[in-house]
């Protein structure tokens, strides 16, 4: 047998991203036969893992954890980048591109309380903390009453300043809280009927040189094809929107049948006002049914819209 190719796996140094990064190793060995060993990871600081003083929409938003991934593979000190899709700008630089998606994970957002049930079951001006626009805004949507404050620091950090009662409640991503074994300080789960997920929340993307046909070819069988088209519609919607990190969005799109069905939601950072579109349509279709709803939503916002 010929020697195995070695494929360098790149990833952020957080609990959650290495679990992911080894995710993605575990899948790679089986198809080829490989070992572990000829998928090392390298482990890349960023500069969103830096910044912890103040929100990461404020220092410069999402392209922020992908950089220095973004360099490590054009320089090829790695082959692939790993990443949570959900923390990804909708543009790569040149010469990157996504190829693929592993099977998505549970998209919804979990409500954690070590004292209340849900979200309605809240007393007024209980704390609820979250460094997410989205998940602030239509936390303010639902109740107006409750007093939202921003929470920031990796998942486990977040559960311990939870359990030191720096706030009452939180919400994190139930994909997050499964790939770190952490279901059980799950109060509750919200439906996305009721709660809307962020675009891309619950998928890994796998970043490649836009030319390396080495790494496309090996990294094939691992990736999910109903994921890649949820995704595309979704972060096609994203892109119409420019969603920059200062903007409360979310969006969802799931396979019914054989439709893709589409839902994207703006919200006023307050929540008093939020737009949403439905689209379904051809799983082909995708990209056009994201932009669709984008274009929609876009038209129908007033222009102050997205001011605070
Ligand atoms: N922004 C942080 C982040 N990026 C991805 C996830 C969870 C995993 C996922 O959504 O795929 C999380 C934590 C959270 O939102 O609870």
């Amino acid at each position: 047998m010929a020697a195995s190719p070695t494929l360098v796996i790149g990833t952020r140094g957080s609990p959650l991203a290495l679990a992911q990064a080894h995710q993605t190793q575990d899948r790679l060995v089986a198809p080829h036969g490989w070992a572990v060993e000829h998928l090392p990871l390298s482990i890349i600081k960023t500069t969103g893992d830096a910044i912890q003083d103040r929100p990461l929409s404020e220092a410069g938003g999402k392209g922020l954890f992908t950089k220095e991934l973004d360099i490590a593979l054009l320089e090829g000190s790695i082959d692939l980048a790993v990443h949570s899709a959900k923390d990804l700008p909708t543009t790569l630089p040149e010469g990157i591109v996504i190829a693929g998606f592993l099977p998505r994970e549970d998209v919804r957002d979990a409500f954690i309380s070590h004292r209340f049930k849900s979200i309605g079951d809240l007393p007024q001006g209980a704390v609820v903390g979250s460094a997410s626009l989205r998940r602030q805004a239509q936390i303010r949507r639902l109740r107006p009453d409750l007093q939202v404050t921003l929470l920031r620091g990796n998942v486990q950090t977040r559960l311990a300043k939870l359990e030191r009662g720096e706030v009452d409640a939180t919400l994190l991503a139930m994909a997050g809280l499964r790939r770190l074994g952490l279901t059980d300080h799950v109060t509750t789960t919200l439906e996305t009927d009721d709660f809307l997920p962020a675009v891309g929340q619950g998928a890994i993307a796998i970043a490649i040189r836009a030319e390396d046909e080495r790494v496309r070819e090996a990294i094939a069988p691992i990736l999910d094809a109903p994921t890649g088209q949820a995704l595309a519609a979704e972060r096609a919607f994203l892109t119409i929107l420019d969603g920059s990190c200062r903007t409360p969005i979310a969006g969802h799109a799931r396979l019914v049948g054989g439709e893709l069905e589409f839902r994207g939601l703006v919200l006023r950072p307050d929540g008093s006002e939020s737009l949403e579109a439905v689209r379904r349509g051809l799983p082909e279709d995708a990209v056009a049914l994201g932009r669709d709803a984008g274009s929609e939503l876009r038209s129908r916002m007033p222009p102050d819209f997205l001011k605070a």
